[in-house]
């Protein structure tokens, strides 16, 4: 589908949408119960619907899991099913097949599995379902290594399924961890179950001077329903609220409030609730020219949002720590940064972040949407700062994470047609 956009500001109250990451969680913590759990979301969509669907398999004696392309559902269910079964096929779709699962895979070959595959990931796109791998052999417990910075969805994956297991488990983090919130939710939800990790700082053997970080997690532990779950409203898609509540009252030239996405909650553990602050700092400098530089380490999933907020002030502002975001849905740094430009903005690609030099206005022309929901729903906050149309091309690509989103645009008093 391919829209065109009416630039306009948005005004008005809208609710958050379930957190895709933390639904994720309840829902596979929940089948791990023995007792039922209610989960209460609000909002599904496809990437919930994906996990929904493995999860239903898991029951088989060798499942085949359709990830289709989230990422989350391949790389928390990968351990978990083979800590569950002796053998499981993962297939996925779009960009899936291609996104990194080293080091976690050579981790789990590690302890007792073997994966196969006749796909060569060489030759995207993968339009339809494509088999990722065939895992066969029981996982076991020990001592797991992994980096804190490829992936915090590696992490999350082994602290589910390690519980699982007969052994006791230690996974040690090799670098500093990245996408904290991420963790910091997944162990949240765990202990909400009655998973009990612990954490722990230790010296590495090789390297005096280095501290590792540790969790220790006992086997043959059980998931118990806490009875009836709900999954709290999601600061990643409320962050394209705030931001066009910010560009609204500056394109207004007012201070009011414009759009207030509700039922978001301050104290939550997803780090995208830094969107705040972010914000905060660009309506502090929104005229001053003075450079910011705003740290994506935290928050990978703001990047393109980010972007559009840092053309909204004048001068340079810089996204740093971004490499991870070239293994998203799309290469995030070069679709950014294409974005950006076709809407006549500023912006340079570095190999692992983007420099935007912001005028406070775009002019407008055509986003190719690349089959990424983010790169989507930038574009179409970014119109609120365009002189002239914006086309949206590929917009249902937001179906990802946020399949009402252009009727949420629309209740907000955006104005778009389909072509
Ligand atoms: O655990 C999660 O729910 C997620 C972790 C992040 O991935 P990385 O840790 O791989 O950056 C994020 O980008 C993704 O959208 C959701
Ligand atoms: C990267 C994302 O999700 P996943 O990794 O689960 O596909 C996302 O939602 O932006």
């Amino acid at each position: 589908m391919n829209i065109q956009i009416t630039p306009k500001p948005l005004k008005g109250r809208i609710p958050s949408i379930s957190s895709k990451s933390h639904a994720h969680r309840l829902m596979i913590a929940a089948s791990l119960c023995e007792e039922p759990c209610q989960v209460h979301i609000s909002d599904m969509n496809q990437d919930l619907e994906a996990t929904q669907n493995c999860l239903m398999q898991l029951s088989d004696e060798s499942p085949v899991l359709d990830c289709h392309e989230s990422g989350s559902t391949l790389r928390f269910l990968l351990p978990i099913a083979m800590a569950l079964k002796n053998q499981a096929s993962f297939f996925g779709s779009g960009r899936l097949p291609e996104r990194p699962l080293s080091p976690l895979k050579e981790e789990l070959e590690a302890h007792g599995c073997t994966f196969t595959t006749e796909t060569d990931i060489s030759f995207p796109p993968f339009d339809g379902s494509t088999l990722i791998y065939t895992g066969t052999g029981r996982l076991k417990g020990g001592a797991f290594q992994l980096p804190g910075n490829v992936s915090s969805q590696y992490i999350t994956g082994l602290l589910f399924a390690l519980p699982l297991l007969k052994e006791d488990s230690s996974i040690t983090l090799t670098s500093k961890l990245e996408s904290s919130g991420y963790v910091r939710l997944t162990l949240e939800v765990l202990e909400c179950f009655g998973i009990r990790i612990r954490q722990e700082f230790s010296k590495n053997p090789k390297r005096e001077q280095e501290t590792l970080y540790s969790f220790v997690i006992k086997g043959n532990q059980k998931y118990k329903s806490p009875g009836e779950v709900t999954a709290e409203g999601d600061w990643s898609n409320g962050a394209f609220w705030i931001v066009a509540d910010a560009l609204s009252s500056f394109s207004q030239r007012t201070s009011e409030p414009s759009v207030s996405c509700l039922n978001l909650n301050k104290n939550s553990a997803q780090g995208d609730k830094a969107i705040l602050s972010f914000v905060r700092a660009v309506r502090q400098t929104k005229k001053s020219k003075e450079k910011l530089v705003f740290d994506a380490s935290e928050v990978p999933d703001l990047v393109p949002i980010l972007a559009v907020l840092a053309a909204s002030r004048e001068g340079i502002t810089e996204i740093t720590h971004a490499g991870r975001l070239r293994i998203k849905e799309s290469d995030r740094l070069a679709t950014v940064h294409e974005l950006i430009g076709s809407l006549g903005g500023d912006i340079t690609e570095l190999p692992e972040g983007l420099v935007i030099n912001g005028t406070g206005k775009l002019r407008g022309g055509t986003v190719n949407g690349h089959n990424d929901h983010r790169i989507v729903m930038s574009a179409a906050i970014a119109s609120i700062l365009c002189t002239e149309p914006v086309i949206i091309l590929g917009a249902e690509a937001a179906d990802k994470s946020y399949p009402k989103f252009f009727e949420d645009f629309t209740r907000l008093g955006g104005e778009f047609h389909v072509l």
